[in-house]
């Protein structure tokens, strides 16, 4: 088990953590001895104070200072004192919240070269990065106002739960990538450069975790050439003048995970900045590393510690076995004879992530359902099992619920007059399947579902925060398409029988977003069989469909189009 005592670790209390490295070096001062060119930066020579959470001037809570603006009000309480800076708590005089008021000593030269940089940092929202709201310099001080976080940093959290649990460190993990993949995500990406779980903070009450501290955060425009972060969290790449790319961000999550999940500072074992230096730049890794037991871990860490090239993006982090999401699958219609199904699967904890498709109970099996959804790319083959399981499932209870409908269709016919019919499966209506299940997790788009749709594609809901979107993607590894559903259903050109067969299903494939390779694939396998018009597709008995060796999508992608009807197309991309 990991060693965690503060004792040993030289911290004794949250507040030391600022005031002295867990190597007895002091704070970000150390950046000096690796020749950043940041050295001259008040910042650099290190500004320890006691820390007081609270500093009441009287016993209680006063305004003062105010911004330029008049809108936000500084408090005389003190939340924090960094190395660098000093933050108190404030009001937001127009929006009624509390607010942290961020005091960052430096000279006005310098907060004139970090313009462009704030600019770009007022642009950034995401759920998951601490909300820039206003700055200004007064009296050789930056002074920002940002979202205030109430329950402290992650270094201080894993503190007081000794070790958190592996729940916890997955759900802080995925809020930490999201916020990472976000800003990673921008063109050129903005690389935070301090990741550490000191800048890392927490909203106990709803157990949020937001990045913080985005004051060295800078655009990746060209290559950067400034030592600037944590020696125990900078990527070798750092200490090395030849520049570095946004996966710097990925190394530090990296050391972030495993302080998580061993309680412990990384290169705990260096006694200074050098040695922490000359390790990772050697390519020795943290003694803590040895302590991680847990292998999807210690292979996730792995990933992220890998040489810069080979070095996951916080993408492929998130998709690593130990944080991806399983997903479930939900029943959120079906028609009256309870033969067509318009199931989910839904990655909770992925936002609204999920992927909707018609089930025909007669004519469909879950495995060939979910073998489609996993050659259309819509599905990785890591959930084919469980998605698998999870649909038959379904087709349990309703086969058990048809049997009791019927059999209390029998007891109303002798005992009781007839009574209003309940339509099916609507939310709650089964006692079989939980209510939650019915429409959890369904977006308004999808709310829109008759019980009869006849909609025969698979569904992806986007979730917003993820731009931009991409069309036709479906080549891109787990890309998934949108489409709307049938009520959007447009009709289109009738085909007459000696249409040939190419245009017709280059035409079906381009209505439900499948590239032309696509549909060529799926012409040659007609015109083997020697289908050669829609004439002759219009002769097929539903045995030989199945004979051709189509998928169930291509196939309902044709019956579709056969019946004169397509689906209006709209596409978004994203990864699961
Ligand atoms: N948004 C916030 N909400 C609440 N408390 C905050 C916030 N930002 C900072 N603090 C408090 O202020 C302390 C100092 O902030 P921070 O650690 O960011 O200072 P720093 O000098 O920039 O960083 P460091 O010393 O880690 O390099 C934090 O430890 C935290 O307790």
């Amino acid at each position: 088990m990991a060693d965690h005592h503060p004792e040993k670790n030289g911290l004794s209390s949250p507040q030391e953590e600022h005031t002295q490295y867990p190597n007895g070096i002091s704070g970000s001062a150390t950046h000096a001895e690796f020749g950043g060119n940041e050295l001259s930066h008040p910042r650099a020579q290190g500004i320890f104070h006691e820390l007081h959470s609270h500093d009441y001037a009287n016993g209680r809570e006063t305004v003062i200072e105010e911004s330029p603006s008049g809108r936000y009000a500084k408090l005389n309480t003190v939340l924090g004192k960094g190395a660098y800076k000093v933050v108190y708590k404030a009001i937001d005089r127009e929006e009624g919240y509390e607010v942290a008021w961020n005091c960052f000593q430096t000279t006005k030269a310098e907060f004139n070269d970090l313009s462009l940089e704030i600019k770009i940092l007022k642009q950034v929202r995401h759920p998951n990065i601490i909300n820039f709201h206003d700055y200004w310099y007064k009296d050789a001080e930056f002074i920002f106002v940002t979202e205030l976080m109430t329950s402290g940093t992650l270094r201080e959290y894993i503190r007081k739960l000794s070790l958190p649990n592996m729940k916890i460190v997955k759900r802080w993990s995925r809020q930490i990538l999201k916020g990472l993949i976000y800003l990673h995500s921008h063109n050129p990406p903005i690389i935070h450069r301090d990741i550490k779980c000191d800048n890392i903070f927490i909203n106990g009450a709803h157990g949020e975790v937001k990045i913080g501290d985005m004051g060295t955060a800078k655009m990746k425009l060209g290559k950067k050439y400034t030592v600037i972060g944590t020696p125990e969290f900078m990527a070798p790449e750092m200490y090395e003048e030849k520049g570095y790319s946004e996966k710097v961000d990925i190394y530090a999550f990296g050391m972030c995970l495993l302080e998580m999940v061993t309680g412990e500072y990384p290169y705990i074992e260096c006694e200074n900045a050098p040695q922490v230096y000359k390790k990772v730049t050697s390519g020795i890794k943290p003694e803590s590393l040895k302590r991680v037991q847990n292998p999807d871990i210690l292979d996730l860490i792995m990933h992220c510690l890998d040489p810069e090239n080979e070095r996951y993006t916080a993408q492929q982090i998130m998709e690593h076995r130990f944080l991806a999401v399983e997903p479930e699958v939900v029943l959120l219609t079906a028609n009256s004879a309870k033969t067509q199904l318009t199931l989910q699967v839904v990655f909770k904890g992925m936002d609204k992530l999920s992927v909707k498709f018609v089930f025909n109970v007669e004519k469909d099996t879950a495995e060939q359902v979910v073998n489609e959804m996993i050659e259309e790319k819509v599905l990785k083959n890591q959930y084919r099992q469980l998605v698998t399981h999870e649909i038959n499932r379904i087709l349990r209870d309703i086969n058990k619920s048809t049997s009791e409908d019927e059999s209390n269709k029998e007891e109303h016919k002798t005992s009781w007059p007839a009574q209003a019919a309940t339509p099916p499966f609507q939310a709650g209506a089964s006692p079989h399947i939980p209510p939650q299940r019915s429409h959890a997790h369904v977006p308004p788009l999808l709310d829109r579902d008759s019980p009869n749709s006849t909609l025969s594609q698979q569904q992806i809901v986007i979730d917003p925060q993820i731009q931009p979107s991409r069309k036709n993607s479906f080549s891109g590894g787990h890309a998934t398409e949108c489409t709307q559903d049938s009520d959007d259903e447009i009709p289109v050109k009738e085909y007459p029988d000696n249409s040939p067969i190419d245009e017709f299903v280059r035409e079906a494939a381009l209505a439900t977003n499948k590239d032309p390779e696509k549909a060529n694939e799926w012409s040659e396998k007609l015109k083997s069989q020697d289908i050669m018009t829609v004439g002759d597709l219009r002769t097929l008995k539903d045995e030989d469909w199945q004979g051709i060796g189509l998928t169930v999508f291509a196939m309902r992608a044709l019956k579709n189009s056969l019946r004169g009807k397509k689906l209006r197309s709209q596409t978004s991309a994203i990864s699961l």
